[in-house]
């Protein structure tokens, strides 16, 4: 077979060391460096040279042939090979090949083996080139050597290959290391017996046996016990390798043949493995039946076989020790739970996270009521039993993406994210001061403990931990002074901070000022037609600083502050304007949907403002359509009602958020013209696989139906999700499964593709 490379330049002046030849070069992507190493090392015995080709270009060349040459690596990488032919040159697989040293000289070599492809890198080539004959002798082990060579080349690129794909730690690498180590030197079984760490005991971690192709752990028993035990010890304490070619001949098997008997042994390669500087076992290859005579080749690769398992298991224990360090760098030894380290590490992480995803995040800063008293009447250890079983409790009110933390003392924070609104933050923090109250029985004592909880909320009392931890801890402390046992909120009067909440209110008024309030839209697509039946309007504000921020955060603000006047006005006005634009675009057969909090539906001069802009756009009322949480009108029945009213007569359509969200009475339903109610995200994201989810949106569709309202389902992320809202006679939907709210303008793209 003719190797020459194909792509290099014909006529080369060979002995030139112009460095014009030197192609534009990075290593890393011809070959992974490790990949490299661990080839060369198990190829490259202590006479072979390696070359690695890509595309008729030197990649890499292993340590012994830069030295025979006595080039340094720099000035090999990146040259056509033809750099290292005198004058003329070629190589053919089974020949000889000439080489050039830098010194001028010509060295020959046996060119035993051509692979193409042989790493993960189709088109990379490597040549392994043995030291030239020197005698009738060597000529005759060279060529032998040639297809032992070319069989380990096939298996060592298998290894290296699976060893990519799997890549799942050391117990995978090890088989793969062991199976292919057996073919390519083709014997009977290849076993790691791995020696404890007092050099004591010895242990079969995993041997690949080729006639049953399978692998297992061998069991030691009296035999081994008697004959080989002794012998696997003293190859380990003394380091040394055990070749042998037939047990039945070599006196240094005499004293264990009973073993080899008892197994059908009859040449065996035992090598020392080394786990950094300390031994780490033995690498046996046996082969049964006849003897074998051992070729230098085969104990090279035996020797590197078996360097490759002690870098591997090294690296597996120094990433065991890792691990090990990091947790218990990170976890309290009393209730297991992470520490204040891991809080502040994780912080880093998740409070950019946070931030991108225009997410809230609260902290809670947690506090047993008189636990000293405990400690000084039942002992420390019971107080341990306390801390323990509270952080038990407390485990349980933390969802999925919570960080529970034990701060130390009785002191423990929990960091809830994802907050879609604060009654949330809320409803935790009474979570946390309910779940303390049952009695805790601890070594035959019933003991009854409360807590007391502060909240601060992330970016508006504190963008970073130690701001929130402040701010939670003061908050804490007022719920204290309140009584214990019960929950607080940070308030500006509650310590120093007031700065920021005032901050955060000229913040606001700046923001409507300069229309950092925005809306986005989301369609509400029609589950028979396909068509979009609504735009829903949600209003963000956009911060220069703080990004995304939801309406569950700055509509408190503005309310308290009377800010929410200009911005339902100027949230009325865009809604016209916008549904008066797209209906100029052509874009219509739909109405836009603004969402009311309860204030907003107290504020007479709201509807001054709506007939304001209807009028000046022109746009027809019954376009428009208010979605008002089922909250929000039921606890504001008498109020909003007169503001409904007129909207009834206006033919704005109403429709109720948050259906199904625990109020029983629906008398409103009668009392108002409801024209659709919507089924909670929280209950859709469980379908269709929750039982009670599944149940409370069947009971909502089939409530709906006689009442004449239309069921439009919140928060459709998969198509299994909208397939059973359509099969049980869903509407409406709408979620990230259709999209995510979009611009105005991305929607009419969306719209246009739809
Ligand atoms: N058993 C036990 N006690 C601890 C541990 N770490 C701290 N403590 C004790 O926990 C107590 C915490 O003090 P405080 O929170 O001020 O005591 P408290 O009685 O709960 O006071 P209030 O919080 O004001 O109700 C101190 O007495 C600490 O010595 C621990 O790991 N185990």
């Amino acid at each position: 077979m003719r190797a020459r490379p194909s792509s290099g330049p014909a006529a080369l002046p060979a002995m030139s060391a112009d460095s014009s030849y030197l192609a534009p070069f990075d290593t890393a992507t011809f070959l992974f460096p490790a990949e490299w190493h661990t080839f060369s090392d198990l190829l490259g015995g202590a006479d072979t040279g390696l070359i690695c080709l890509k595309e008729g270009v030197i990649t890499h060349v292993n340590r012994h042939l830069l030295d025979q040459l006595g080039f340094d690596d720099t000035e090999l990488v990146g040259r056509p090979v033809e750099f290292l032919f005198p004058e003329t040159g070629s190589a053919t697989e089974g020949d000889d090949i000439r080489l050039r040293t830098k010194s001028g000289k010509v060295l020959r070599f046996h060119f035993v083996a051509n692979r193409v492809d042989a790493l993960h890198d189709a088109g990379s080539t490597i040549w392994i080139l043995r030291p030239e004959s020197h005698g009738a002798q060597t000529e005759e082990a060279a060529s032998q050597a040639t297809p032992g060579m070319k069989r380990q080349l096939h298996y060592l690129n298998r290894l290296l290959r699976l060893s990519q794909q799997t890549n799942t730690g050391p117990e995978p690498a090890l088989k793969i290391i062991l199976k292919s180590s057996a073919k390519a030197i083709a014997v009977h079984q290849c076993a790691f017996w791995e020696v404890a760490s007092d050099l004591a005991s010895t242990r079969c971690v995993a041997l690949y046996d080729d006639i049953r192709q399978n692998f297992s752990a061998e069991e030691p028993d009296p035999v081994f016990a008697e004959h080989f035990h002794p012998l696997l010890m003293q190859l380990v304490r003394g380091e040394q390798q055990f070749i042998v070619a037939d047990v039945d001949q070599d006196p240094r098997a005499a004293l264990h043949c009973e073993y080899f008997h008892a197994r059908g042994i009859k040449a065996l390669m035992a090598i020392p493995v080394q786990r950094g500087n300390e031994p780490a076992g033995l690498l046996i290859f046996t082969i049964r039946a006849q003897p074998r005579r051992w070729r230098k080749d085969e104990a090279d690769f035996a020797r590197n076989a078996a360097a490759l398992v002690g870098r591997i298991s090294h690296q597996a224990e120094r990433a065991r020790e890792d691990a090990q360090l990091r947790h218990l760098a990170h976890h309290d030894s009393l209730t297991g739970l992470p520490n204040r380290h891991f809080l502040f590490d994780q912080a880093a992480d998740f409070f950019p996270k946070v931030t991108a995803e225009a997410k809230t995040l609260a902290a809670f800063f947690i506090d047993l009521d008189g636990f000293k008293s405990v400690n000084d009447a039942f002992g420390h250890a019971v107080g341990d039993e306390l801390l323990k079983a509270a952080a038990l409790r407390l485990k349980n009110v933390v969802r999925k993406d919570d960080v529970l933390v034990r701060l130390g003392g009785d002191e423990f924070m929990l960091l809830a994210r994802n907050l879609s609104n604060m009654r949330i933050a809320d409803d935790i923090a009474q979570q946390i001061v309910e779940t303390m109250h049952g009695a805790f029985a601890l070594q035959g004592r019933e003991l009854q403990i409360s807590a007391s909880v502060g909240i601060a909320i992330y970016p508006f009392d504190g963008t970073d931990i130690d701001t929130l931890m402040k701010k939670a801890d003061i908050a804490m402390y007022h719920a204290k002074s309140a009584g214990r046992d019960q929950y607080r909120m940070f308030a500006p009067q509650s310590g120093e901070g007031s700065g920021k909440r005032s901050t955060l209110e000229a913040d606001l008024r700046r923001a409507v000022e300069e229309h950092e309030l925005v809306h986005f839209y989301q369609p509400q697509v029609d589950l028979k037609t396909g068509k979009v039946r609504c735009v829903e309007a949600l209003l963000r504000w956009r911060h220069p600083r703080d990004g995304i921020i939801l309406p569950a955060i700055f509509l408190p603000l503005a309310e308290e502050t009377g800010l929410i006047h200009d911005i339902s006005a100027r949230v009325m006005h865009e809604a016209c304007d916008q549904l008066n634009e797209w209906i100029m675009q052509g874009l219509h057969g739909f109405t836009l949907a603004i969402n009311l909090s309860a204030s907003q539906l107290m504020d007479r001069s709201l509807m001054t403002e709506l007939e304001d802009a209807l009028d000046r756009t022109g746009v027809p009322s019954h376009l428009l359509e208010w979605e008002v949480k089922e909250s929000t009108v039921m606890q504001h029945s008498s109020m909003a009602s007169s503001l409904l009213d007129h909207v009834t007569d206006m033919q704005i359509g109403l429709s109720i958020d948050d259906f199904g969200t625990g109020y029983s009475s629906m008398a409103y339903l009668r009392r108002y013209p409801v024209r659709k109610v919507k089924i909670d995200s929280s209950f859709v994201g469980g379908l269709p696989g929750e039982r009670d989810d599944r149940a409370i949106t069947e009971a909502i569709i089939s409530m709906a139906r006689p009442l004449g309202l239309e069921v439009v389902a919140e928060g459709v992320e998969t198509p299994q999700q909208m397939e059973f809202l359509r099969e049980r006679g869903c509407d409406i939907a709408q979620g990230f499964f259709f999209t995510q709210p979009l611009t105005a303008e991305q929607l009419e793209t969306w719209m246009i593709r739809h």
